[in-house]
């Protein structure tokens, strides 16, 4: 039988956050036949404080009747005062960056970051297709830049040469860049990295250097992708993490306008209702997961698994070309043109929107994003923010996807990619 007292205590302890340190709450169930109370107990879900032995005492006395020493008070609060200061110290890292797009169609996105020490900021492009941190620097031929701030390791006192180590990288455009490496100091959003991997350019390609609102990228991907050699380096992302609240970074692309990439932490005033996590296949090192069907404006929406690849640094969305077709076959005048490289069709014309799937959960993009832009500024056709993939080999939800979400990449084990509505 269980007495009154052991109730109450029970409850007294588990009211005051002690239930953690008990064994199991009690459940209840009656047995009909002998009248019998037998009582399961499990854990107390809200005590997660650590245990204040003296209060335990000191409700002791209590329960008895007996006045408290002194000295029991003073232990209570001595007990409650270290282990806030412990709380306190473990510093939990966090970090939110704007993200600014470079030109009126949103071609790219750029975060301030600095370098060094003191700090040196220049305007990189983060980018979840890619996972190599480069900068323009006093190493790039004064002839390939027009306007791009530089990273001048010399000038900074926390810089160190990475002795013999180079890299070079091309992307699905074709442009490309190639350097050496130093380790440095490096923020994104008051988010420190102590010596992280920076690779200064030595040669960056005409397109780069066409492109002086950009100083650079951060790659986002997985480490796997680096190219350093002859050993690869980690992003800033894998070097983060340890020290992050929460092992995620979220991107809040906007339309013709300025968004936020936040690092440890999911900012809840940034999405509206849940979050739909869906896998990341973390191999060869993309954000790759599954898309789980589509629907072209008010059409029926297609289940369909459509693999492919969340992608910060690519401006467009890339499908496969039954789906893309199937779009245009809506849009009055559209066609696949050769000429100008894609699916192009009247400015004027009225688009529909476009819907993709994430498991259950549904993300519309508007028509206005996938009227992506003028031929030339007389120009009264325009081209498609939605194309075929078929050249690629694979498919890129590309900026005109995400930014009609709010996404949480999440670097948890196994990784995961999350989209909610915002
Ligand atoms: C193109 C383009 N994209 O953004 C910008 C800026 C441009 C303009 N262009 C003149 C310059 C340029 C080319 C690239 N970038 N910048 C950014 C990185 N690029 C990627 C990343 C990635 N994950 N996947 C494919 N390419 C290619």
């Amino acid at each position: 039988m269980v007495s009154f007292t052991d109730l109450f205590l029970t409850s007294l302890l588990a009211a005051a956050g002690l239930g953690s340190v008990l064994p199991p709450r009690i459940g209840t169930t009656k047995d009909p036949k002998i009248g019998r109370l037998s009582l399961q107990q499990v854990r107390n879900p809200r005590a997660h404080k650590a245990f204040n032995g003296a209060r335990a005492t000191y409700r002791t006395f209590l329960k008895y009747g007996v006045p408290a020493p002194d000295y029991l008070k003073k232990a209570i609060a001595h007990i409650d005062e270290e282990q806030e200061e412990a709380y306190a110290r473990i510093k939990r890292d966090t970090g939110s960056a704007a993200a600014i797009p470079i030109n009126e169609v949103d071609i790219a996105y750029v975060t301030p970051v600095t370098v060094g020490t003191p700090p040196q900021t220049l305007m990189l492009d983060l980018d979840t297709g890619s996972s190599d941190l480069w900068v323009f620097s006093s190493l790039t031929p004064s002839s390939q830049i027009r306007g791009q701030e530089i990273y001048t390791p010399t000038k900074s006192s926390t810089s160190q040469l990475l002795n013999g180590h180079t890299w070079s990288i091309r992307y699905g455009d074709g442009s490309s860049s190639r350097g050496t490496v130093f380790t440095d100091n490096f923020t994104i959003g008051g988010l420190e990295v102590k010596s992280q991997a920076v690779q200064t350019a030595q040669e960056v390609s005409s397109s780069f250097t066409q492109e002086q609102s950009l100083d650079g990228l951060v790659g986002l991907g997985f480490s796997t992708l680096n190219t350093v050699r002859p050993s690869s380096q980690l992003t800033f992302f894998d070097n983060a993490r340890p020290n992050l609240d929460e092992e995620v970074f979220t991107a809040d692309l906007k339309y013709h306008a300025t968004g936020t990439y936040d690092f440890g932490f999911i900012d809840s005033k940034k999405h509206n209702g849940t979050i739909t996590y869906t896998p990341v296949q973390p191999s060869p090192g993309y954000w790759t997961h599954s898309l789980s069907g589509y629907s072209v404006g008010s059409g029926a929406f297609q289940s369909s698994q459509i693999s492919g690849i969340s992608d910060t640094g690519t401006t467009l969305l890339y499908l496969p070309t039954a789906i893309v077709t199937a779009y245009y076959r809506q849009v009055q005048g559209a066609q696949n043109s050769q000429y100008y490289g894609g699916y192009v069709f009247p400015c004027a014309s009225t688009l529909p929107t476009f819907t993709f799937g994430i498991e259950g959960a549904r993300f519309t993009i508007p028509a206005s994003y996938i009227n992506y832009t003028r031929i030339s500024p007389t120009s009264t056709t325009c081209y498609g923010g939605l194309q075929s993939s078929s050249g690629l080999g694979i498919n890129i939800f590309g900026d005109v996807a995400l930014k009609a979400a709010f996404v949480v990449f999440s670097g948890t084990n196994p990784p995961r990619i999350g989209f909610a509505p915002k």
